[in-house]
């Protein structure tokens, strides 16, 4: 795996702490997960209590705050000094959206931060598309980790573009990369791995499942054998068949 501004990970899930039916259903989903990383928002932080967040930094994982909700490249500069503040970490989700319908980020006002906040010290993990032209600007900007939408946050719909993801991941292989947003299903999960990702990040197909903690222990596990799959040099595809049962010794009538 590659690492995230020198930090490897033990495992390659991220999840998100909203959405879920208690503070206890959280965290036995982070316990059955294994994740490695937390994303947190300080915006929640204004509405939880001191006891949430003593439980968020009791799970013993990296935390990742995050500028969600943030539709300006100074609305996200200003969020993310303030969670520097009070999170303690130079980590930061950058989310600046661009449309409310779809969540999809403004490449325009995300580039602008990523530039600010880069050069003010920050680790940035900006939440992208799998547009190449914006990825090249963010990494000059001194990005060195992208977080690629799978589909739209809350969609569940997988992985949109594959040729646009799997291109992305070609064009910059020393790059880690994170698939965020838009996982539906396990299934999701591991195809994202295959294709070369280094991580991927949910929320809410772990929180909006009947069984959270087993939900996420699924999607732990689908990662990693997608990650495995990548590893061991998976075979390319044919457009004709080839049989896999040798024609020696067949009898031939
Ligand atoms: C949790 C977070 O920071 C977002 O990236 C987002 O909520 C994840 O997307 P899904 O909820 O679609 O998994």
């Amino acid at each position: 795996m590659r690492d995230f501004y020198g930090i490897e990970l033990k495992t390659p899930m991220m999840l998100g702490t909203a959405r879920y039916p208690s503070p206890a259903v959280m965290e036995a989903a982070f316990h059955s997960s294994g994740a490695s990383v937390a994303t947190v928002s300080l915006r929640r932080e204004q509405g939880a209590g001191q006891a949430f967040w003593d439980m968020v930094r009791g799970l013993g994982v990296h935390l990742l705050p995050n500028t969600a909700g943030c539709h300006s490249s100074r609305e996200a500069i200003t969020t993310a000094q303030m969670a520097r503040e009070y999170f303690q970490t130079d980590w930061i989700k950058l989310e600046v959206i661009g449309n409310a319908d779809t969540l999809q980020p403004d490449p325009f006002g995300l580039l602008d931060a990523a530039e600010v906040l880069c050069a003010d010290g920050f680790k940035v993990f900006p939440y992208t598309t799998e547009d190449q032209v914006l990825a090249a600007r963010l990494i000059d900007a001194g990005c060195r980790v992208l977080m690629p939408w799978g589909a739209p946050i809350g969609s569940g719909m997988g992985l949109n573009s594959i040729y646009g993801l799997r291109t992305l991941r070609a064009a910059f292989p020393d790059v880690a990369m994170v698939i965020d947003a838009g996982l539906g299903l396990p299934s999701h999960a591991a195809q994202a791995m295959e294709l070369g990702f280094d991580a991927i990040l949910l929320n809410t197909a772990v929180a909006e499942a009947d069984n959270p903690a087993a939900m996420a222990r699924a999607f732990a596990m689908a990662a990693q054998a997608g990650a495995l799959a990548a590893a061991s040099g998976p075979m390319g595809m044919r457009d004709m068949a080839v049989p896999s049962t040798p024609l020696v010794g067949k009898a031939w009538l």
